[in-house]
């Protein structure tokens, strides 16, 4: 167990309080009405009292960090915009959302989608942009009718356009559906898509903010990010500074899956642990414990049972070996197969690989060729080196993060339940599986088998 040395405020009157799920059970909750009769547009009217650079100062100062998993501090990327070089600048919010187990963005847009919108607002002011996409993930057809009724219902009125609301700033939102690719959401990759090419990663440096989109200066930042700020103009940074930890401040959206009781998004701040999670939510399914679980989508390293009360924070979960990602906790009790549910993974990010450096192509594909022998009952024991090895050879070494994250699970499976991979490969089978092999009568944990 490992416990941050920081204080973090999880007192109950703060879990109860919560800022972006706060009306999402009201019936109509993403009307332009519902949204202005919780506070709506009074962070953007605070934000247009100030100057641009006083707004990036207070984005910075209030210590938001960026909620598409690397938790980028969100006004230092503004502040990375030069000013002054005569260049368009834009905005471009990240929708994509497609990281295994990760699903806040696509019902905070669904129920709330004008706190974005107003999000947009208050940071095109603040980096001085005319023009800000939304890239959201073209599957999700009902979202993408959310999102064009919310831009239709703000330019109606006077939320979007010229002049909005006296403070000079005029702005158009284009909402653009991509055609569903988990590349796509890699922020080089979205530009290139949003640019009409196909989506593939481009090298950084130059980041977006000194050449993005047509080659300007352009922030991209994930829907919860931008979601997150009117509440901070409005309420005050030392409000959201109250929440989290020194480093790690603020409220945030953590999702629940897997065998659990009540699957869901939860709202609290950051800093809270999965054990207080499980006890606000109902715990596990009855009868069964935890085994394993990803802090943030299955491109996060693998925890297990021990990991319950590491605070859920950029630092805390670091120290624990692992990253908080997008705080997608999926959490598998002990019916699961952790060889069987890290090869499903491991299959994802084959499928999903752009295929631009050679690490990640071929690397992603044998690491699936070894796991499904291994699943199968057909894997040999130096297929566990060679899987840690190609996972090695991937990790660091790939051009994009796509990489790193398809070698998360393999390492820390291999980390934490290297015994079970030998079971497969001693028993002839999944041990999960009865029917598949004879040598598992007993169940998968009688087996007898040793490293
Ligand atoms: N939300 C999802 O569905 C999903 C899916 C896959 C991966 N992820 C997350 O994506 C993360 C990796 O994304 P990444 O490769 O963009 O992370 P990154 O750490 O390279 O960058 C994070 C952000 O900070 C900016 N940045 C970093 N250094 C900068 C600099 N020196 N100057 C200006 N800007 C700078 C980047 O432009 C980017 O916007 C992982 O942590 C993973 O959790 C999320
Ligand atoms: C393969 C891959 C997929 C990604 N998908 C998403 C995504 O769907 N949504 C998202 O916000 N960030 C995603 N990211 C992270 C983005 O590249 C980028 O860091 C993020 O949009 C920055 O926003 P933030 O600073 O507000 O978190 C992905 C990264 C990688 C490597
Ligand atoms: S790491 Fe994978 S997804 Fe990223 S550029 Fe290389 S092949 Fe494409």
């Amino acid at each position: 167990m490992t416990v941050a040395p920081e204080i973090h405020d999880v007192s109950p009157e703060k879990l109860l309080a919560p800022v972006l799920s706060a009306f999402w059970d009201e019936p109509r909750s993403w009307t332009l009405e519902t949204y202005l009769r919780h506070e709506g547009y009074e962070g953007a009217r605070k934000a247009f009292a100030m100057q641009p650079d006083e707004v990036i100062a207070y984005v910075k100062d209030s210590g938001l960090r960026g909620r598409g998993g690397a938790g980028f501090p969100t006004g230092m990327k503004w502040q990375f915009i030069p000013q002054g070089d005569g260049k368009p600048h834009y905005l471009v919010v990240n929708a994509d959302e497609s990281e295994p187990g990760t699903c806040k963005d696509i019902p905070l847009l669904f129920a709330n989608p004008h706190s974005l919108v107003e999000g947009m607002l208050i940071a095109s002011y603040a980096i001085r942009c005319n023009h800000a996409f939304i890239y959201l993930r073209g599957e999700t057809v009902p979202v993408l009718r959310r999102l064009h009724e919310a831009v239709r219902e703000a330019y109606a009125a006077g939320y979007l356009g010229r002049n909005i609301l006296g403070s000079g700033l005029d702005l158009d939102i284009t909402v653009h559906a991509g055609a569903g690719a988990y590349i796509c959401g890699e922020e080089t990759a979205l530009l290139d898509s949003l640019e009409g090419r196909r989506g593939q990663p481009r090298l950084r440096p130059p980041f977006p903010a000194v050449a993005g989109l047509y080659a300007c200066p352009t922030v991209v930042n994930n829907v919860e990010s931008i979601a997150s700020v009117p509440a901070i103009l409005n309420r005050g940074k030392e409000w959201f500074r109250s929440m989290g930890s020194e480093k790690s401040p603020g409220f945030t959206l953590y999702s629940l899956s897997g065998h659990v009781a009540s699957p869901g998004q939860y709202e609290a701040p950051l800093g809270i642990t999965l054990r207080q999670l499980l006890g606000m939510s109902g715990g596990m399914r009855p009868g069964h414990t935890l085994k394993f679980w990803t802090p943030g989508g299955s491109s996060t390293p693998l925890l297990t049972d021990e990991h319950l009360d590491v605070p859920l924070d950029y630092e805390a979960v670091g120290a624990a070996g692992s990253m908080l990602g997008t705080k997608a906790l999926q959490c598998f009790d002990e019916t699961t197969c952790v060889v069987r549910a890290v090869t499903r993974w491991t299959e994802f990010y084959a499928h999903e690989s752009c295929g631009k450096c050679t690490p990640c192509r071929e690397g992603t594909y044998w690491l699936v060729q070894l796991l499904r022998d291994i699943e199968a009952g057909k894997g040999r024991m130096a297929d566990l080196d060679k899987l840690a090895d190609i996972a090695d050879n991937i990790n660091g070494k790939s051009f994009c993060a796509l990489g790193d994250g398809a070698a998360s699970p393999i390492f820390s499976s291999l980390q934490y339940f290297r015994a079970e991979y030998e079971q497969h490969v001693k028993g002839k089978g999944c041990p999960f599986d009865p029917a598949a092999s004879t040598a598992w009568a007993d169940g998968p944990n009688s087996a007898g088998v040793t490293a």
